[in-house]
């Protein structure tokens, strides 16, 4: 196969892709030029590992701008009766639409979190592995599920929640029909303490095992969460998630906000990772993420972007300054968390929660998934990386997932997005028509 070489980057240097990984990385004496390399030039660009993206909920995108002003539950309760109008056609246009903008913002790896299953129809689940293939990105397909419906104390409308049988039937059949460990992982994830049974979570966790697949659930995001906790179990959420076996280096929780000493230390001890989703987490006013002390207690954290629907712009690289800002705001220390630190977060943070040791760093012998970003207006700062963090917004100028390119001078390779959002558009304008 003809080895890929990317020339002239301003750091870290030249890099080599050959079969899907990267082979050599360094200034030009390391990378020497062979007959029949292909060439891709880049100078003054800067690359990355593509970044890993550990929430999202990629439906969300047909409903951006809703309950603009309202609190995780007002925002919950006023758009699962909107989502649960939703087909698998509109999930599939939206994830597609979200997926392209990931890319554009430097995503290579992106898990969804997706517990929406209109009317029991499951084929959601494998709609959103072809939006993934056509885009190009790997796919995290979080089997998500909700079985605690309002009339049995949960928060979700009786009409979006499923069977605990149905559910585990249905999670079986998406991890034989699609779970490869590479371009398509599946995790088992039940949404959160206020739409699950404590027998959903325990099974569960028994599937997710037996297959040696990850667990994964929102937690800790708000105090109304943890009021409903105490309230319902006389115990905190991550009482909870111990009673029901989920402490473990196999899971990775969503948002993981309201956490005291103790319970980070319990999460750095046990390696459990949290999905840091800071626009989000602003956008609903549930409050900041630890990052700097999960990280020095041990458990991993990565970002995450949340679904389009409470975090619009949707872009992975717009969470690199949030995070940096959230984390400088929350102690009023602006060394508390770096642009190196963050770029970290972004890529092996998220690589480890996801339990990926082949992604997330740009180095020899880690598959070649690479973000490419235009450098020309970052000539004049001293740190390329920080002025990449801090600087404006960008989109890569070129993605590459296993050395495929999926990102080519800005645009996605084999798709209209232009028309993908069109559509998406029309889809959106019907359910507020
Ligand atoms: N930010 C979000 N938090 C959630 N909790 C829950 O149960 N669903 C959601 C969601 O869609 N976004």
């Amino acid at each position: 196969m003809t080895r890929l070489v990317l020339r002239g980057a301003r750091w870290p240097g030249d890099v080599a892709v050959e079969d899907g990984w990267v082979t050599a990385v360094g200034d030009p004496s390391t990378v020497p030029a062979l007959p029949g390399d292909e060439v891709l030039r880049v100078d003054g660009d800067l690359l990355t590992a593509g970044l890993v993206n550990t929430h999202h909920h990629l439906y969300q995108r047909i409903t951006r701008g809703w309950a603009a002003d309202s609190t995780l539950f007002g925002w919950l309760t006023t758009l699962y009766p909107v989502w649960a109008r939703l087909d698998a056609d509109d999930v599939e246009a939206a994830a597609t639409v979200a997926l392209a903008e990931l890319a554009l913002s430097g995503c290579t790896t992106a898990a969804d979190h997706h517990y929406l299953v209109p009317r029991g129809d499951d084929s959601v689940f494998d709609r959103l592995v072809v939006a993934a293939r056509r885009v190009g990105v790997r796919l995290h397909l979080a089997r998500g599920s909700m079985d605690l419906g309002e009339s049995s104390g949960g928060l979700p409308p009786d009409a979006v929640v499923e069977d605990l049988d149905a559910i585990l039937a249905s999670t079986e059949r998406v991890v034989a029909a699609h779970h490869d460990g590479v371009d398509v992982t599946v995790t088992v994830a039940p949404c959160s303490p206020f739409s699950v049974t404590p027998q959903l979570m325990r099974s569960s966790a028994e599937l997710a095992r037996r297959h040696g697949l990850a667990l994964h659930t929102h937690l800790a995001e708000t105090l109304d969460e943890e009021r409903d906790a105490l309230a319902r179990f006389g115990k905190r959420p991550l009482d909870l998630l111990e009673d029901w076996g989920w402490l473990g280096d196999d899971v990775w929780l969503a948002h993981g906000i309201h956490f005291d000493d103790d319970e980070v230390e319990r999460l750095g001890a046990a390696g459990t990772g949290v999905a840091h989703c800071p626009s989000s987490n602003a956008r609903l006013g549930a409050g900041t993420c630890r990052v700097a002390d999960l990280r020095r207690a041990g458990a991993p954290v990565g970002l995450g972007v949340d679904g389009s629907a409470s975090s619009e712009p949707g872009s992975l690289f717009g969470e690199l300054r949030q995070a940096l800002y959230a984390a400088r705001l929350r102690r009023l220390d602006p060394t508390e968390l770096t642009a190196a630190d963050v770029l970290d977060v972004a890529t092996r943070g998220g690589a480890a929660c996801l339990g990926r040791d082949d992604v997330g760093e740009l180095a020899v012998g880690r598959r070649a998934d690479v973000a490419v970003w235009p450098g020309e207006d970052l000539l004049d700062t001293p740190d390329p990386l920080a002025g990449l963090v801090l600087g404006p917004d960008r989109s890569v100028r070129h993605l590459l997932v296993g050395g495929r390119r999926v990102v080519v001078d800005g645009e996605p390779v084999g798709l209209d997005l232009r028309a993908a959002r069109a559509d998406l558009a029309r889809r959106a304008s019907r359910l507020f028509s």
